[in-house]
This record gives structure tokens, sequence and C-alpha cells, in this order.
């Protein structure tokens, strides 16, 4: 592994070239700041420098501040380690340098990589550079100026948003706002920077130090509005995140008290939220999605991804139409196919209308768009299948049609064909009996909308080759999903962990508990919506589905409710004909309906579970704890049969296919949070008052007694056993 370092390199022009290079994105670890300022201070000292110019190696100019350095922060627990270089260096060393100092922007400039350039006296970048400032999206704020340079170069407006977004601008829009002095093709990018600093030492253009200038911030009263309704927009979109709302204090007061003061009170505030659970989950969650692609025996044994340049799926529904949409997006051929034509008409339609809505909510430009939509065909047989290199089935849940289209396409495709299927409930071995290929089967299972959702499951047998699931870990990263792999198993990783969810939902219900007060504290802590809303948006067909399957799987910890069917008995089907648990009317939010009341009345009736027929009188916490703690013990049993490669795995998953707050870091990091042996005895003490479903799992009781954290190895509690 390359060393971080900064190197110098002074040319005859008397101009500095300081580069930064810590493959693969820059990261600015210590070492690099010392490197930094060594370097500067070096150059300023040299009587042969009279500018100097910063670029980062690799075509990046930097990725921004080691994130490794938070994660140390996160395991010590103490901040001491995260250096003094906004004013020591940025303002001290680097602004107020007594030589012109431009940046060189190629590629990445995030985060403290962007304030690093902010700093310097001017900035020249070559085309689709990318500009940001995603702190916050570490549970953070940016520490090294940018709240204070940012808003002065572009202005309060544009400058808020780019910060509580976390989004970035290309160089083109960074030259529009002001950001940018210049765009130029990257093979001149040096020598204009360099023309660029001599200039600015000559006095031939601005020597601009932009902590100090307020042209563009507007009247007190103008900033004052600004911010008030950046506050009000923050306190709905990011609800339980502080850093959001202290980005905002830390812009003010360098608007009301100068630049200097707003540099000083970011820093003070930029570690005290490094030290905050939010930003442990954050950290946590950023890592973990990077470590998904990371599978032992499979990446790590010298295997090469074989090229996926065309691929089939089986099935024009919601499900095959979004997965196809994902391929075409990415520049992979799609075949279609589908029984007849008016059902492929309505599958190719259904692409359509993903790819241009996705323009027109401005995803997607119009060309691309349509030049995706050439990279798709409709088929009505298995003609074209001969030079296929991946086959995706997604037809109906119905095991014997599976089963035939396996064997057909067994024959139809080459050998090196991968066999894949979308379902999220049969089993891959039941899938795959028919078929002598069983090394090439594997499941991808897509969450809907499948061209939006970023999670794919990648679903192992036994017989599952490593090539074939590392190829499907690469083309699932080329399409852009964050690919996850997990065993074979009843609802794989996401929906078996969450099964309990809507279940124990419904048992507090029959408990006495108000429906709306749990989705209210559900959403409050923040999933987007709680287990009544979800289950009037997905349907109640799903729920009852579902249950069934679970309760065939796991019998001993299911919880059999009639609600959903005495829903469905009296006329209901949630958000699909507009009568569930909420009322819908366009263009409002979902409002409690109170005629589903004598329903639940109904249900609660029929269960009789009620302690002495009276509603159990609970705390806010409690209703929390017991929608999400039977989550936490079915999370124990998916890490116990080793369905996940780690548990970390679980945190991306939850977070990515459950909406999970990635604040909380995940379904396992959170448990973790809160404590194995807290979750143990509360789950202990209400299955001996509300029965089995509650009963802890022996990985959790395991964990608890032991004191080892639920993400814990499993080499670190019992003894090894096969992975699923
Ligand atoms: C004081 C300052 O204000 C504070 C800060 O600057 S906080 C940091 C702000 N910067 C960020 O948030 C950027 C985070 N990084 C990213 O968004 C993306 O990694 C990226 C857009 C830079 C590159 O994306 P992509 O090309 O898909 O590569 P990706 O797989 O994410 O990253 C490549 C590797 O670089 C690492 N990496 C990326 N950014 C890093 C960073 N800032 N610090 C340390 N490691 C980083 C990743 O962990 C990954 O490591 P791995 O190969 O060992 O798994």
């Amino acid at each position: 592994m390359k060393q971080p370092r900064v190197t110098m390199e002074v040319g005859n022009d008397g101009v500095a070239i300081i580069t930064i290079s810590n493959p693969p994105v820059n990261a600015l670890a210590l070492a690099i700041f010392d490197g930094i300022e060594e370097k500067l201070t070096e150059a300023m000292r040299r009587d042969d420098v009279r500018a100097i110019v910063f670029i980062g190696s690799g075509g990046k100019f930097s990725g921004g501040f080691d994130i490794n350095v938070f994660a140390r922060v996160h395991q010590t627990g103490s901040n001491s380690v995260l250096p003094d270089v906004s004013v020591d260096l940025f303002v001290n060393v680097l602004e107020d340098a007594k030589k012109p100092v431009v940046a060189a922007i190629e590629g990445l400039a995030l985060g403290g990589g962007l304030e690093l350039a902010l700093a310097c006296h001017a900035r020249i970048a070559s085309p689709k550079a990318q500009l940001g400032l995603p702190e916050l999206t570490l549970g953070v704020i940016p520490g090294s100026g940018g709240t204070q340079r940012l808003p002065r170069l572009i202005g309060l407006p544009k400058a808020i948003d780019m910060m509580l977004s976390s989004k970035s601008i290309t160089s083109e829009e960074g030259k529009k706002l002001g950001l940018v002095d210049a765009v130029v093709p990257s093979e001149e990018l040096l020598n204009v920077s360099r023309q660029w600093a001599l200039d600015i030492a000559g006095r031939r253009k601005p020597w601009i130090r932009c902590l100090h200038s307020t042209d563009k911030l507007g009247s007190l009263s103008e900033v004052h509005d600004i911010i008030q309704r950046a506050r009000q927009q923050a306190k709905q979109t990011a609800k339980n995140m502080p850093q959001h709302q202290a980005c905002l204090d830390v812009v003010e007061e360098g608007i009301i008290r100068g630049g200097y003061s707003g540099v000083l009170k970011e820093s003070k505030v930029f570690k005290e939220l490094v030290l905050t659970d939010t930003s442990k989950g954050l950290v946590h969650a950023f890592f973990s999605q990077r470590t998904t692609t990371k599978v032992p025996n499979v990446t790590d044994i010298g295997l090469k991804p074989r090229p996926i340049k065309k691929v089939a799926v089986i099935g024009g529904g919601l499900m095959g139409s979004g997965i196809a949409t994902a391929f075409i997006l990415s520049d992979i051929f799609v075949l279609l196919k589908e029984i007849n034509s008016e059902y492929l008409l309505k599958g190719i339609k259904a692409i359509e209308a993903n790819v241009r809505g996705l323009v027109s909510r401005k995803k997607l430009a119009h060309d691309k768009a349509e030049k995706a939509l050439l990279m798709l065909k409709g088929v009505l047989n298995y003609s074209e299948f001969k030079d296929v290199d991946m086959v995706i089935e997604a037809v109906i849940e119905n095991i014997s049609l599976k089963q035939k289209i396996f064997a057909d396409i067994e024959k139809e495709c080459p050998p090196h064909c991968i066999l894949a299927t979308n379902t999220s409930t049969i089993d891959l071995n039941i899938i795959g009996e028919k078929t002598k290929a069983q090394d090439r089967i594997v499941g991808a299972h897509f969450f809907s909308p499948a061209h939006i959702m970023p999670l794919l499951e990648i679903v192992r047998t036994e017989k599952t080759s490593p090539q074939v699931t590392l190829d499907l870990l690469t083309v699932g990263k080329a399409i852009k999903k964050v690919p996850v792999v997990v065993g074979n198993c009843t609802g794989f990783a996401v929906n078996r962990t969450f099964f309990p969810y809507s279940q124990s939902a419904q048992l507090l219900v029959n408990l006495g508990v108000d429906v709306f007060r749990i989705d209210q504290l559900i959403s409050d802590f923040g999933l987007p919506m709680g287990p009544f809303q979800l289950q009037d948006l997905a349907g109640y067909g799903v729920a009852v589905a579902t249950t069934k399957e679970f309760s065939s799987s796991f019998p001993d910890r299911t919880f059999a409710s009639p609600l959903v069917e005495l829903l469905i008995k009296n006329g209901r089907n949630g958000k699909n004909n507009g009568k569930g648990y909420y009322i819908y009317e366009k263009g409002s939010k979902p409002k409690p309906d109170p005629t589903v009341l004598p329903i639940i009345e109904e249900s609660r009736r029929f269960t009789n579970i009620m302690p002495g027929g009276k509603p159990i009188s609970i705390t806010d916490e409690e209703i929390v704890e017991m929608v999400l703690f039977p989550v936490v013990n079915e999370a124990c049993r998916v890490l116990d049969d080793r369905v996940v490669v780690r548990a970390s795995d679980l945190d991306v998953a939850s977070i990515l296919g459950m909406s999970f707050p990635s604040y909380r870091g995940g379904i396992v990091f959170w448990a973790d949070t809160i404590g194995a042996n807290r979750v143990y005895k509360s789950l202990q003490k209400w299955s001996e008052v509300y029965g089995s479903f509650f009963k802890p799992s022996k990985y959790l009781e395991e964990r608890a007694t032991r004191g080892i954290s639920l993400s814990a190895p499993a080499s670190i509690s019992s003894g090894a056993r096969p992975r699923l």
C-alpha cells in the first residue's frame, strides 16, 4: 500500500506545484496535512518560488478529510486526534500567505478537499469535476472553513443548499456560481493554473481572500429570512440529526460576527459533532456500504469478473420492467421476454415511463434517456438468448412456472450464462431443481421500484459458484446498486429480518395500543413511515401472503392477527383503493381514518389478549422497543444462520432495503448502542407476559450473558459453523 505523501516541484517559472497523493481518493490523512504545511512553509521561504499551485495525483483533487480518523475518534471516544488545521493551516499559512496559491481541480474536490481549494486564492477546474461539501452525510459539518467561504463565494441560498443537501455540483455550474474561476480542458489545467498564479503575483488577476469578503452575502434581514426558512425545512427533512441546525448556527455566526469568528465556531462545533451517535452511525454506514463487496472466498481468491454485456429479463411486470430499466440506464443491452405481444408492449411502455420519469424529475438528461432506450429489445421467444451473459427471471411467484423457465433457459443460453431469479420468497434450490447447472443459479433480489431502490440482495446457494457471485457483485455495482451477498432462506436477509416488524405492531394493536400512536412513534424514531401506513402502501394482499409464508417457515414466532383479513372483508385495501388505516386524498398527507376503529375493536374481541379485557398501559419508548426489538431478535437469528457475511452487511441491507435510519447505523449497530443485555432482558420480560413471539434467540441470549456485542464476528462467540 502506498503511503500518503505530499511532494513539491518548483519550475523555472517560479511556480511550485504541490501534489497531494493518497490513493484512491487523495483523502486528507493527518500525514497529508503535515505534508501540506511543510511544503507550503518551504515554498513561502524559498526565494525561487513566486506562486504555488495545488494538485491531486491520479486525476483527483481530493475526496476530503480522511474518514478513518472519524472512525478512530469513535473507537476511542476522544476527539483529540482531530487536527487543528482550520485556522493554523488554512487561514494562517494558506489564505493569509504572502504568495498566491491556486487550486488546479480535476475530478473530485469534496469536503476538506473543496475547503482546501476554497482557501486558495483562485480555483481552476477541468470539465465535469465534482465539487461538494458532503460532511452532513457523515453527521458533521464542514470543518475547515467551508461554512464560511462557500456562502461568500456563491451566495447564501446556494451554499446552504449545497451543504444541507450534500449534493455536489460540476465545474461548469461552479463557474456560473463563482466557485470556480475558469474551466479548462484537462490537458491545459496545470499550465493555465501556473499562469493564473503568476498573474495574481503580478497583480494582473485579483488576489482574493474570500473569508473576508461580504459582497455576496446580502443584507442581515435577507440572511435572517434565508436561514429561518432553511431551519424550518431541516426540521422536516432531517429529524433527529443535530448537524443540520448546527451548520446553520455556524453560518449565521460567521455572517453576524465575521468570517474569522465563524471559522472558530465551526471548528469547535465540528469537533463536538464528530463525537455524536449520529456521526458514529453515519460513518459506520459509510464504511459498511463499501465493505459489502468484499466477500471471503469470492473476491479474495484471484478471480476476475467476466463482462456482462447482454442480459435477458423474463417477465415485463413491475419488477421485470424496473430491473430492465436499471440495466439499460447503465448501457447494458437487455432482451425483455414476455409471453404475448400485449404483455410485452405493456412491459416496454413501463420501461419507457420509468426512463422518461427520470427525465421529467431532472434525474437524467434527455439524450441519455433516448440512448438508454436503444439498449432495449422486446422478444417473445428464446431465439436470441444464444449469446446472453445473464438471464434474470422476474415472473409471478409460481414454483412450477419458474422451474420450467429455468429448465428452458439452461437449454437456450450459452454455458457461461448466469441463471438468476428475482424471487423474493421461493427457495432457490426448488426453483433450480430441474436444472443441471446448479453452480450458475443465483438470486438477484431487487427491491421495488428496481430502477430506483439501491439494494440488490445476491442470494447464493451452497452450489452457486464464487465466479457467478463475483460477476453479480460486479454487474450490481455497474448498475449503481449496493450489492449484499446473502444466504438462501425464507425472506433472505431484509424481508426475514423485518417480518416481525409488522407482526409486533399487530400484536400491540390487539393489546389495545392505538395504531396511529404506533405509526407516529416509529416515524419519530426515523423510519419514513410506521408499520400500518406501510401496510396501506403495499396493499393488504402483500401482508396476507407474507404472513402466510413466514408463519409456515417460523411458526414459533408469528402472531396470528385477524385484523388484515377483517379490513379486506370490510372492503379496504389500503392506498390502492383509498381505504386503509388512513384516508388518502390527492395532494394532502394521509389522515387517520376514524372509521377503521370499529374494525380494530372487532379484531381485539377476536384475539381477546388484552389483560382483563382492558388496553395495556405502555410508554412511548416501550412501544418503539416492542416493535423493533423483535426485529433485532430476528437479525440475531440471521447472523447465527450466517445468512449474511458480516453484521455490517445487515446494517446496510436494513438501511437500503427497509429505510432504517442511516444515522442509527443500521439495525445491528443500533441494537449494540442499546446493548445486547437490555434487548435480551426486555424480550425475556415480554415473552413471559405476552408469549413466545418475544422469546429471545439463542444468539441474543449468549451475547447478552457473555457481554459480547451483537456485531462481533462469530468466531468470538460459539464455534464456527458452515455458512448457508
Ligand atoms: C474537515 C472536513 O470538512 C471533513 C471532511 O472532509 S469529511 C469527508 C468528506 N468527504 C466525503 O464525504 C467523501 C466520501 N467519499 C465518497 O463519497 C466516495 O468515496 C467518493 C465519491 C469519494 C468516491 O466514490 P467511488 O469512486 O465510488 O469509490 P468508493 O468505493 O466510495 O471509495 C473508494 C475507497 O476510498 C475510500 N474513501 C473515499 N473517501 C474517503 C475519505 N474521505 N476518507 C477515507 N477514505 C475514503 C473508501 O472507503 C473506499 O475504500 P476501500 O476501497 O478500502 O473500500
